[in-house]
């Protein structure tokens, strides 16, 4: 199987091949600290944590780095409202940032600050200024010359300059009324710092060209972002880097789609938010991820009741096998020979694995590749659940484990009991505990029956009585 990407610059699919394999270096814009993490950055963030999680159980080795925008006009605004420092907000929200990443089990590499780069990003400027693609204005702020960058509007395919203004006003100053923001001129009341050219701060665009470059190199495999940064802020950036680093810079520019609400853009400025905060305590994280992982990571995703529960109801499911079959492989009752529907059953099995591999290999294309995780929990309610063949078992173990590589939803199911030929002693004693309360229970002892019941239920374990028989799993 060939992996294919679809990239933002020349909008066609190409085949994937990173600069250094077995290596792939991978930067995401990340947030503007300014309010609380809401679920349409969610979706960004989880759909590139899904394709870093596929690389790497195809065999890459991922280096991840997400960058966190401590210092912009908006952090400025919403300080001086409060009244309180631009500094207190950035940290309380870069705080809650981190922690929902956390929670929705999203592992980042490293979370470069703007503010802590501002040596590097004064440097990075100085040479562009030095190679004549930058210029110091009368203000003392630093502006990119965008006539000098011949490629630019390639990779928003907007080549028309009337269409290139870059929401920053036309200030007298410019060369063009293009040309973008590197280092502004610092305002009375405003942070600064200190620079060749006065004192000032930096621009949006250049904190990301300057921080993905000084941990990845030069030339990087993937720059993500959601779709709304391709113009102005990922054209910048390309310009920016390609000039200083004379050709080009990022193979693969991959974009995701909108999170929308009614229709409409998810977003901070038209506050029209649902926080991820609120939306993990609804649904829990393992929902949310699931819901974006099994849409296409391009594509847009509407905010519904409906599709959410549609999540929930998969992840319930995808729980409740893996914990069953865990159980099941711990036991040794379960004979070791197919049976010929066993073997049919395996056919099938392989056949829905490498559907989901195939459709993960065209572009990620989860919305497709949750088309075989759904079939599977039907395969193991129809026939699976009540096959005594281990290998069986085994298999949809294995499938469980890939799948869950990039779905990250059952990793508490399986680090608890990985495959073992015999059951750990957790569950073994368990096992007695359910044993003594069913005799317990024949005796008419209910108080120390539910006593029993109800510690173990203390300690995540449900009991589910059918007649005379009990059961027991984990609770998710
Ligand atoms: N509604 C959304 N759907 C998908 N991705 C989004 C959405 N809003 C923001 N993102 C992505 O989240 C990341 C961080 O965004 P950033 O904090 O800059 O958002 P923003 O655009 O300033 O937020 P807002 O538009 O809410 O003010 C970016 O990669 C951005 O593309
Ligand atoms: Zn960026």
């Amino acid at each position: 199987m060939t992996l294919t990407v679809t990239n933002t610059l020349g909008r066609r699919e190409e085949v994937f091949r990173p600069w250094s394999p077995p290596l792939v270096t991978m930067y995401v814009c990340g947030p503007t600290v300014y309010d609380y993490v809401h679920i349409g950055h969610a979706k960004t963030f989880v759909a590139f944590d899904g394709i870093k999680r596929y690389l790497s159980l195809i065999g890459y080795s991922v280096y991840h780095v997400q960058n966190i925008t401590d210092i912009d006009d908006k952090i400025i605004k919403r300080a001086s409202d409060r009244g309180v420092s631009w500094k207190e907000v950035a940290d309380s929200y870069a705080q809650d940032y981190l922690e929902s990443l956390s929670r929705l089990n999203i592992r980042v590499d490293l979370h470069p600050r703007v503010t802590s780069h501002i040596n590097e990003i004064i440097d990075f400027i100085g040479k562009l200024i030095e190679k004549g693609y930058a210029y110091v204005a009368p203000s003392g702020s630093v502006y990119f010359d965008v006539d000098a960058y011949p490629d630019y509007g390639r990779l928003s395919g907007n080549f028309n300059k009337a269409l290139w203004d870059q929401g920053e006003g036309v200030v007298s100053e410019k060369r063009h009324p293009y040309d973008f923001a590197l280092w502004k001129a610092a305002k009375p009341g405003e942070p600064w710092w200190e620079s060749p050219w006065g004192r000032g701060r930096p621009g949006w665009h250049i904190e990301c060209s300057v921080m993905s470059s000084r941990y990845l190199g030069s030339r990087i495999d993937i720059h993500g972002g959601g779709s709304d940064l391709i113009f102005p802020h990922h054209e910048n950036e390309r310009a920016q880097s390609e000039s200083l680093f004379g050709g080009p810079w990022v193979k693969y520019w991959l974009h995701t789609g909108m999170l929308t609400i009614r229709g409409e853009k998810m977003s901070k400025s038209l506050g029209n938010i649902v926080s991820l905060r609120d939306a993990i305590n609804e649904w829990g994280p393992n929902v949310i991820r699931m819901w974006v992982l099994t849409s296409h990571y391009r594509g847009s995703l509407e905010y519904s009741e409906q599709s959410l529960g549609q999540a929930k109801k998969l992840v319930e499911r995808l729980r409740d096998i893996a914990s069953d079959v865990v159980k099941r492989l711990s036991k040794e009752e379960y004979v070791n020979y197919m049976k010929a529907a066993d073997v049919d059953e395996l056919f099938k099995l392989r056949s829905l694995y490498l559907n989901w591999h195939a459709a993960m290999q065209r572009d990620f294309n989860m919305g497709e590749a949750a088309g075989s995780v759904w079939a599977l929990t039907s395969e193991y309610y129809k026939y699976i659940a009540s096959s005594e063949s281990r290998a069986l078992i085994a298999f949809t173990y294995k499938m469980l484990v890939d799948f869950n590589r990039v779905y990250a939803v059952l990793d508490d199911i399986f680090e608890r009991a990985p495959m073992a030929p015999v059951a750990s002693l957790e569950d073994q004693l368990i096992d007695l505990l359910v044993e003594v309360r069913s005799q317990l229970r024949k005796n008419k002892m209910y108080d120390l029956a539910d006593y029993i019941r109800s510690k173990l239920a203390s300690y995540g374990i449900t009991l589910v009585d059918k007649g005379e028989e009990t059961t027991w799993k984990r609770a998710g």
